[in-house]
């Protein structure tokens, strides 16, 4: 995160432009600054090694550039166009920050009594005082609404700094549905539209409808409504959990007369208990979501198809566990009222403590391979062979013995054969899309490797464990040292196909299905998700 701290200076790393010479003051005498835009040129490869050094989204502006840092420095400073040399010390700056945590520049001072809550302004009605109209200033406005006002000389140069500045939001044309639970996780998602998200659409001029839900079949309703009709809104942005995610992308996909919607950019703003898809999605902090939503940078992500045996209607997903983790989140449901987000770790504590000895969950598995797993796994196949060793219970990777004849008879060549999942007794098994990082631990993820765009599913498994075992790899999970972990096993696959042996349930994105078969099928870029991808 950015600051505007005094002792920072800023990185050397990017090239820069002067937007205009300055003051702080309304004083026509006070000290005058240069102000600096740094930038990655994203259309010049000389500059390649420089810029993977200090890279960060790739997201460029009609410019071409991607801008870095804003700050001042002392007019009096050396030629401000170029770089200082080795031999000058960089000085410190008395504003800086990261063109991250900004979020616009507004002619005067913005009157935010007036933002708050109020989708009904007219663009620009709300950001003058009266008595401001006239004067030379910009106010940069942090996206956490502090303000810096900074007072030009040149009408040209203030022109120039408030078109630049504000090249990276694209508010025209963009139509928000902004969807709230209000019983979310702490139950903040109110207050997170209220006092954040309309002030910040207000303040970038982009326009927005607001709903609120106010049941659990809310959210299937609002799109129904839809039906073969053409849906008004640009983005749907949701505030709540993944649950709220969940319903939103089932409710579209399983009416054939709304898929349309499907094309239209999601994001989110973390209100949920759990918030893995908003945090791998570069939202975790409620204030970078919204960020995200103004300047809106788009992933294709991949989802998964669930087909249940015994259903007809599919279930679209990012995240499926099952076994000991499908229990704890049945019976965290019933602690939703008392533990509001402990939930997850109470309903755990509890089958951990009233559990003389963890149980076994039973369960078939087999999965298809685009991925060079299969390659590892057949020359360590062989390898093992030719050493004798027949380990079941090491890495998959190193110890899947035979690919299912009985599953490889039905596929047509060329088709990726079925091969079956050497173990059969777990702790858990889960399927994910993307990493899952935790919104309450800051290491947690439950498959670090996982990206929302590797076309893939991360099928993740943990051999069954006694107590002592599972509270050693609960130790490693907190610190995501747990790839480490013997019994724990990861690879990448296509397809997944389940045949459980033991009484569970399944915790698709934290909502709960009976215990049944179940496919489950990749469906590589389908989502337009708002946010970015994690580099490690
Ligand atoms: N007004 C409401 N009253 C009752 N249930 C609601 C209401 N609005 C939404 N729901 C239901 O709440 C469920 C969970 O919502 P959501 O995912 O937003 O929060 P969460 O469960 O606390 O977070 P997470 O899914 O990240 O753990 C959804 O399945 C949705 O159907």
């Amino acid at each position: 995160m950015g600051n505007s701290n005094s002792s920072r200076t800023y990185q050397e790393c990017y090239d820069r432009m002067k937007l205009a010479t300055v003051r702080r003051s309304q004083e026509k005498h006070a000290q005058q600054f240069d102000l600096f835009l740094s930038y990655k040129n994203v259309n010049s490869s000389s500059k390649t090694s420089v810029n993977t050094q200090c890279s960060k989204d790739p997201l460029a502006n009609e410019f071409g550039l991607e801008f870095k840092e804003i700050y001042l420095l002392p007019k009096s400073f050396q030629s401000q166009s170029r770089r200082p040399t080795q031999a000058q010390a960089r000085p410190e700056c008395p504003f800086l920050i990261d063109f991250d945590t900004f979020l616009k520049v507004t002619r005067g001072s913005p009157n935010f009594d007036s933002l708050v809550n109020n989708s009904s302004l007219k663009k620009g009605d709300y950001l003058l005082h009266e008595d401001e109209e006239e004067e030379m200033m910009l106010t940069l406005i942090h996206s956490n609404f502090k303000q810096e006002i900074f007072y030009f000389d040149i009408v040209e140069e203030l022109i120039r700094t408030e078109t630049i500045l504000n090249s990276l939001n694209k508010s025209e044309d963009r139509h928000l549905a902004v969807l709230v639970n209000p019983i979310s996780g702490k139950q903040r998602g109110r207050g997170y539209y209220k006092d954040i998200l309309a002030p910040t659409l207000n303040i970038t001029g982009i326009k927005y409808d607001h709903y609120e839900t106010d049941s659990e079949t809310y959210i299937e309703e609002w799109v129904n409504q839809f039906s073969d009709k053409p849906f008004p809104y640009t983005d749907i942005i949701l505030i709540g959990g993944d649950g709220l995610f969940s319903q939103l992308i089932n409710s579209v996909l399983n009416n054939p007369a709304c898929k349309h919607l499907i094309k239209t950019p999601i994001g989110l703003l973390p209100a949920g208990s759990q918030n893995a898809v908003c945090c791998d999605l570069k939202g975790k902090d409620v204030f970078q979501a919204c960020r995200n939503i103004v300047r809106r940078p788009t992933v294709q992500t991949d989802i998964m198809k669930v087909q249940f045996a015994n259903s007809d209607t599919p279930i679209y997903a990012t995240v499926i566990l099952w076994g000991l983790l499908g229990d704890v989140v049945k019976n965290a449901e019933k602690l939703r009222k008392l533990f509001k987000s402990a939930r997850y770790a109470v309903s755990a504590a509890k089958i951990f403590l009233t559990s003389w000895k963890m149980k076994t969950y039973k369960c078939n598995v087999q999965f298809k391979s685009d991925f060079e797993i299969n390659s590892d796994f057949n020359a360590r196949k062989h390898l093992d062979e030719e050493d004798g060793k027949n380990d079941v219970g090491l890495n998959i990777s190193s110890s899947i013995q035979t690919e299912s004849t009985e599953a490889t008879e039905g596929s047509e060549i060329g088709e990726n054969p079925w091969n079956d999942h050497p173990d059969s007794d777990f702790s858990f098994l889960g399927m994910v899309t993307h990493e899952c990082r935790s919104s309450l631990n800051k290491k947690e993820r439950f498959m670090p490797t996982s990206r929302f765009n590797d076309g893939s599913i991360s099928l993740a498994t943990l051999t069954k464990c006694g107590k002592v075992k599972l509270l050693k790899f609960l130790s490693k999970f907190s610190n995501a040292k747990h790839l480490e972990f013997d019994k724990f096993n990861g690879m990448e696959v296509s397809e997944v196909q389940i045949s459980p042996d033991t009484k569970s349930w399944f915790n698709i994105d934290g909502e709960i299905y009976e215990n049944d078969q179940a496919n489950v099928k990749l469906l590589p870029s389908f989502l337009t998700m708002i946010g970015g991808i994690h580099d490690s």
